[in-house]
């Protein structure tokens, strides 16, 4: 990608494996609620998704954006997603589209899918052993409000995939920590991402050609439950990481 890349909700958890990642290849223009507490790339913008003066304006020049801005919060209330998740990536979508932009990378999340981890099927699903699997192709099964929103999103982008020929992958990220995976957490070992794969996954999302994706967003854990083939497969991806080479907190193979 050579054009600017707006990359929203840039001050978070996601946005700093990003740029940690790949902040020096390519041409960024930051955009989050409020300014960063440290010096990010390239430019910076401080407004609300749900503005659609600003969204216009911050979309000036863009060639590609990664809409990761939001509520991330599974337990987040119902106003609050449907403010800041739905209408908020309506609104970016938009801004996209009449600005022209190429490509759409959407931040969508496992709790898209949540209810797929049924009584029945849990802790076992978490396991190295357990065969259970879920690839792109399954409908949404959200198992909170905030969850509803990401299936939300990940039919905006479909709509505005068909309407506007935007292309579009939606990432459904599994449990991002920073230098090890969850400790004592089946579930977050199991969809584990560590900041240089989901680094290379933002970057794969930038430069790989596609029309309309939705691929999981975990490094390659032994726990996987997620298929990460459609990733492979369409974008490239070639994690390097797995959750089960630490023994709690550091690397052991
Ligand atoms: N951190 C994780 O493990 C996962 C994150 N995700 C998704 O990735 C995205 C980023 O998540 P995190 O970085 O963890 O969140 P975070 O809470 O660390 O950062 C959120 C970012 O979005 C911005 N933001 C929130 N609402 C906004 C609004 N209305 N207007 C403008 N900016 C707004 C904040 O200023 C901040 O920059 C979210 O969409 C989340 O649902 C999905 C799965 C896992
Ligand atoms: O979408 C998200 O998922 C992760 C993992 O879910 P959890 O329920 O196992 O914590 C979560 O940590 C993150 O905050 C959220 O945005």
């Amino acid at each position: 990608m050579d054009d600017p890349v707006l990359l929203t909700g840039a001050t978070g958890r996601v946005g700093t494996a990003i740029l940690d990642g790949i902040g020096d290849d390519y041409e960024w223009r930051c955009l989050a609620r409020s300014p960063p507490e440290k010096e990010l790339p390239g430019e910076f913008v401080a407004a609300d998704i749900t503005d659609e003066d600003a969204m216009r304006d911050a979309m000036e020049g863009i060639g590609a954006v990664i809409h990761l801005a939001g509520d991330p919060r599974p337990e987040a209330p119902w106003s609050s997603v449907l403010e800041n998740n739905i209408d908020g990536t309506k609104t970016i979508l938009q801004a996209a589209v009449d600005e022209g932009v190429e490509k759409f990378v959407f931040a969508s999340s496992n709790h898209a899918v949540g209810a797929f981890e049924t009584d029945e099927r849990t802790p076992e699903m978490y396991r190295t052993h357990d065969e259970f699997r879920l690839d792109g192709t399954e409908l949404p099964r959200p198992g909170n409000f905030y969850g509803v929103s990401k299936a939300a999103g990940e039919t905006l982008c479909r709509y505005y995939h068909d309407q506007y020929d935007l292309d579009v992958v939606c990432l459904r990220i599994g449990n991002l920590t920073k230098n090890h995976p969850p400790i004592d957490y089946e579930r977050g070992q199991a969809m584990w991402l560590s900041h240089r794969d989901c680094a290379h996954l933002a970057e794969r999302s930038l430069e790989a050609d596609y029309d309309y994706e939705i691929v999981y967003g975990i490094s390659d854990n032994d726990r996987k439950y997620y298929s990460l083939e459609r990733a492979k497969e369409a974008l490239g991806y070639e994690p390097r990481d797995n959750s089960a080479e630490f023994d709690g907190k550091q690397r052991v193979k």
